[in-house]
């Protein structure tokens, strides 16, 4: 009752005041909070309820480019209210890059909403779930049998892509019917669409038809997959790209706005509404692969796909030992857990690999040289059997000298700009006691481009890694983070790199590659990974 008395008799201006005081106060607290923190690093200065998303929401990329040579090996950032050190130097990442288990997030409400938060890999913070997850997935993944099944599916599909390309080109010249022509194309999408039909693949065993849809979209002829095939592949892909846009929404944007804020909030229901729409899809894809496998006899071949793996580990059809996690015998893989992971597959297998690839080819068309001796290295697994036109895995184990491209081009232009990692006890890093609850960001621009350990850091240059006395000099363990590192590597790491070494063989082999605008500045969109857009080439057929 005297509280009511109270409100009642302020003034509209007691009432400006008030919160006009208590917002005075927040600020206060908060920089004290900040200029008192314990182990003070450098880093931009964090805003009050912000901190500082600003500095990195508009340009992530540009932020962990420049986070190195502005703040130093070691700087700091406030990120959803804590603190989240960041770390550019390899000693410095080495202890997160042991076996011990890290998780990489603290508890995010939006992701738990979402249901990704606990579930599958990447995101999982619990160990033994985690640990169980990773590995039933790895061993879907690693086996050479399976390697060798993709190789040949990659293959395949490039036979296809360039199919597209020829019917293109010659849609496109004045005679229909020579190699004599030249095509312009984004090479960014059509390599987006490649993967993400790979991975669909390797995922599910089912292909999203993105190669034959962006044809389609292209051609005045249509490829030959039924219709409805490819609208239902383009809708799948739609829904993946929505849900993986939603987990930035959702760990970003705070749950009071996400629930009470107008416009907000029919964007998080139209994302929760499609998570939905997805995971009924995997539901029954899930449940269709289930049935075909129980009326499977008995030592019948399964198909080689995650899918089949995680639902046949540990059951009878088992073909493989995994069977024991630590001491304990583990259970088959439930429905929603399989979903979450082929959700994390086709999300990490396809944006990750299609940049590589980009980024590869435009390195290439900027250093002629490279790019020359690069086709004699292809040219010579062909020449010696002249009928060839697939590439095997063995064929795959002699391009030493496109392998070093590839890590030169990943070390200058990384997919992803850092990876995380979260302590949940009191830990030593880099010289300073850390508490519990803090957050590290391993930024893998910034070692990769270290100039202490990299000499002429800025300059591609493929030979540091083919020339045997310079990879002793600058490479060591941690200086080059492609794949992550310690428990938390990338589970498709081999897949990737043979999937992007049969491209490039692929692509230098059979056409000529060049970009239509040399001196034109690369488009680069970063978000979740760092996208190469609009990169536009030109391309014809080789005569070989
Ligand atoms: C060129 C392609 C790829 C690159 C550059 C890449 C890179 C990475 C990196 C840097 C990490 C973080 C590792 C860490 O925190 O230490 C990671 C994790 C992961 N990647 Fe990849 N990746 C690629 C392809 C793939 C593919 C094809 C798949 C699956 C089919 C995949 C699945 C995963 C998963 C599930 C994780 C989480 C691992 C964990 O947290 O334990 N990645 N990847």
């Amino acid at each position: 009752m005297a509280i009511q008395k109270i409100i009642g008799s302020l003034s509209i201006t007691d009432c400006l005041i008030f919160f006009v005081l208590i917002f005075i106060t927040y600020i206060f607290n908060f920089y004290h909070k900040y200029l008192t923190r314990p182990n003070p690093l450098p880093g931009p200065l964090p805003l009050p309820f912000i901190g500082n998303l600003h500095n990195i929401v508009y340009d992530l990329k540009l932020f962990y480019d420049n986070c190195r040579s502005n703040y130093g090996d070691i700087c700091e950032i406030m990120f959803d209210g804590r603190r989240c050190i960041i770390l550019s130097r390899p000693e410095y990442i080495e202890k997160f890059m042991s076996q011990t288990f890290f998780a990489k997030l603290p508890y995010f409400q939006g992701l738990d909403e979402i249901g990704i938060y606990g579930h599958a890999i990447a995101f999982n913070v619990d160990e033994k779930s985690w640990k169980y997850n990773k590995q039933f997935f790895t061993q879907a993944l690693l086996p050479p049998r399976v390697i060798d099944t993709f190789v040949k599916s990659t293959n395949k599909l490039f036979e296809e892509l360039s199919g597209y390309w020829k019917s293109l080109g010659r849609q496109n010249s004045s005679n229909n019917n020579n190699d004599n022509w030249t095509l312009e194309i984004d090479f960014s999408r059509w390599f987006h669409a490649f993967t993400n039909d790979f991975i669909s693949m390797v995922a599910t065993g089912e292909r999203t038809y993105s190669i034959a849809s962006y044809y389609n979209m292209q051609s005045s002829v249509k490829s030959e997959h039924p219709d409805a095939l490819v609208e239902d592949g383009d809708k799948f892909v739609r829904a993946i790209l929505k849900y993986v846009e939603s987990l930035r929404f959702f760990m970003f944007i705070g749950s009071f706005m996400r629930h009470y804020f107008p416009i907000i909030k029919n964007v998080a229901n139209s994302y929760l509404k499609n998570r939905d729409v997805l995971y009924e899809k995997f539901d029954h894809i899930i449940r269709k692969r289930r049935k075909e496998i129980e009326e499977m006899p008995m030592g019948t071949e399964m198909k080689v796909d995650i899918l089949t793996s995680l639902i046949t580990a540990n059951t009878e059809k088992d073909t493989t030992n995994i069977k024991t996690l630590g001491d304990e015998t583990v259970k088959p893989m439930a429905d929603e857990e399989i979903s979450c992971n082929l959700i994390e597959a086709i999300a990490a297998g396809t944006d990750t690999t299609a940049n590589i690839i980009c980024y590869i080819n435009y390195c290439l068309c900027k250093h002629p040289n490279v790019k020359q001796k690069m086709i004699s290295e292809i040219d010579s697994i062909f020449s010696k059997s002249p009928n060839k036109y697939y590439l095997e895995s063995d064929d795959l184990s002699k391009l030493k000298y496109c392998k070093a491209i590839i890590k030169e081009a990943y070390r200058l232009f990384p997919v992803l700009s850092f990876v995380s990692r979260y302590i949940k006890e009191g830990y030593e890093v880099a010289g300073y006691k850390w508490t519990a609850g803090t957050l590290f960001h391993l930024n893998i621009t910034g070692v990769h481009r270290h100039p202490d350990v990299w000499p002429n850091p800025e300059i591609f240059d493929p030979d540091r890694f083919y020339n045997s006395e310079k990879v002793d000099k600058s490479e060591n363990k941690y200086s080059l983070i492609i794949f992550g590192g310690g428990s938390r590597l990338c589970p498709g790491r081999k897949l990737a790199m043979r999937e992007v070494l049969l491209l490039m063989a692929l692509v230098y082999r059979y056409y000529n590659v060049e970009l239509v605008n040399v001196h034109e500045p690369l488009k680069i969109v970063s978000s979740t990974t760092n996208n190469l857009q609009n990169l536009k080439v030109r391309i014809s057929p080789r005569i070989i």
